[in-house]
């Protein structure tokens, strides 16, 4: 859309969630000034003629979604390994593929991901990998925002321990606030299972040196934390905690397995989760305890994990699924009501990744949004937006996405990427990882 001389332009007719505020729709418009949201509501603001006015009949605008865990070059692992339990998958599978991995595999699994993540209406994606040049890099391009991060795994040598830890604090000193503020960075060993304890703790250290969060999977199944005790005496949450992991702001991903005495422990440091529903299910790694998590005030986001585990980026899927699995293990239906799942898909989903100006549409904050088209079958009668957005919508219903305030997808296509060309260079990027 082409702005005026003061920068703003002006949705008009549209319906808003707002998650997290008094009244979580809003029917009316919304301002917006280069990269941020002006205005937001029922009444028509004072604004200069020429302000270019867009219609949003038909149209659910919402935050954009934000998925707080996974590993975007995977997706050229997608179908690659189906049906395994975690370890079977990640050593016999992953692994061995991941191992033969180039810079430039990387770029095009991410570049297919982001195609992917932003068609489906994602607009702030989480990536824990290795070449993590190549990840910033599709960021900087395609316009999605992401907080990003080399995932270290150090099952190997002190040198190349030591040479993987130096990676990831240059990475992420490099390029913390790049990409016009659009990238942010983290510190993440791979896992408790991955990194031995001394490890760990030069991450804590790299994180207080750079003032950034850390990133870790942790307790993702019961096979885990059972080593977990054998290795080192403690489940991994005491153990986390005693290596200075949530003396750093600090986002676990999965978070299967907890007692009670866990679940106090990540909401007394603060420490939020990313809830995996599809990825955990996937893997047979169990149901989070996601509703006491709640309770105990932990922020909980949704994440995907990598495709090859999932088998799609559908943040919407993610949602449904939160709202409907602990539905059914707990035989309460007021579990996960949509309005929560919404604000695990985008409020606490900024929350979780340290960001202060996403996750809701109000004034001041970033213009990171999307419109659903909700004149189709699935989505009426028009009885409760929100409801249809949760039980009812998937990423294929996304008709527009803004990052920043600029438009990164319009009817559906992606208007930064080139989608041929990704779809065909990531299916040769696979076929060559099976000829090597
Ligand atoms: C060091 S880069 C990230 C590393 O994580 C692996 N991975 C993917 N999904 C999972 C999961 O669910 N649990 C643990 N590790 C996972 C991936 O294959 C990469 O090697
Ligand atoms: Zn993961």
């Amino acid at each position: 859309m082409a702005e005026n001389k003061t920068n703003q332009w002006i949705i008009k007719n549209g319906s808003f969630a707002v998650p997290g505020q008094d009244k979580p729709v809003i029917q009316g418009c919304m301002v917006i000034e280069g990269d941020r949201i002006a205005y937001i509501g029922e009444e028509m603001p004072e604004l200069e003629n020429d302000v270019p006015v867009f219609d949003g009949t038909h149209l659910f605008f919402m935050p954009g979604l934000i998925n707080t865990h996974g590993h975007a070059a995977m997706s050229l692992l997608r179908g690659y390994g189906d049906d395994l339990a975690l370890q079977i998958w990640l050593q016999e599978k992953m692994w061995p593929m991941e191992a033969k991995f180039t810079s430039s595999d990387v770029y095009w699994g991410t570049a297919l991901s982001v195609l992917e993540m932003l068609k489906g209406g994602t607009t702030t994606f989480l990536d824990m990998y290795d070449h993590m040049d190549q990840v910033a890099k599709v960021t900087e391009e395609s316009g999605i925002r992401a907080s990003l991060m080399r995932g270290v795994i150090g099952l190997c040598s002190e040198d190349i321990q030591r040479h993987k830890l130096n990676e990831a604090i240059q990475f992420a000193r490099d390029w913390n606030g790049k990409a016009d503020g659009r990238i942010t960075t983290m510190i993440s060993p791979h896992a408790p299972y991955t990194c031995p304890p001394d490890f760990i703790e030069k991450f804590v250290q790299a994180a207080f040196d750079l003032d950034l969060p850390m990133h870790t999977h942790m307790s993702e199944t019961i096979a885990e934390v059972e080593q977990n005790v054998r290795d080192y005496g403690l489940r991994p949450v005491a153990h986390l905690e005693k290596l200075g992991v949530f003396s750093r702001p600090s986002l676990v991903a999965h978070a299967v397995h907890l007692t009670d005495e866990e679940i106090g422990i990540l909401a007394r440091n603060n420490v939020a989760v990313s809830h995996n529903p599809g990825s955990n299910l996937k893997l047979a790694s169990g149901v989070a305890r996601v509703t006491d998590l709640l309770k105990a005030g932990v922020t909980v986001s949704l994440g995907t994990d990598g495709a090859a585990s999932n088998n799609n980026l559908d943040m919407f899927e993610e949602m449904r699924l939160a709202a409907l699995i602990h539905k059914g293990v707990s035989g309460d239906p007021t579990a996960v009501p949509a309005y929560e799942a919404l604000k695990m898909g985008t409020v606490y989903g900024a929350q979780s990744l340290f960001l202060q100006d996403v996750g809701t549409l109000a004034p001041g904050m970033k213009a990171d949004f999307i419109a659903l088209n909700t004149d189709q079958a699935h989505f009426l009668p028009h009885t409760d937006l929100i409801s249809h957005a949760i039980y009812s919508a998937s990423g294929k219903d996304v008709e527009h996405v803004w990052v920043d305030g600029k438009q990164i997808v319009k009817h559906g296509a992606c208007l930064t990427m080139d989608e041929e060309r990704i779809r065909r260079e990531a299916q040769a990027a696979f076929e060559g990882l099976l000829s090597r």
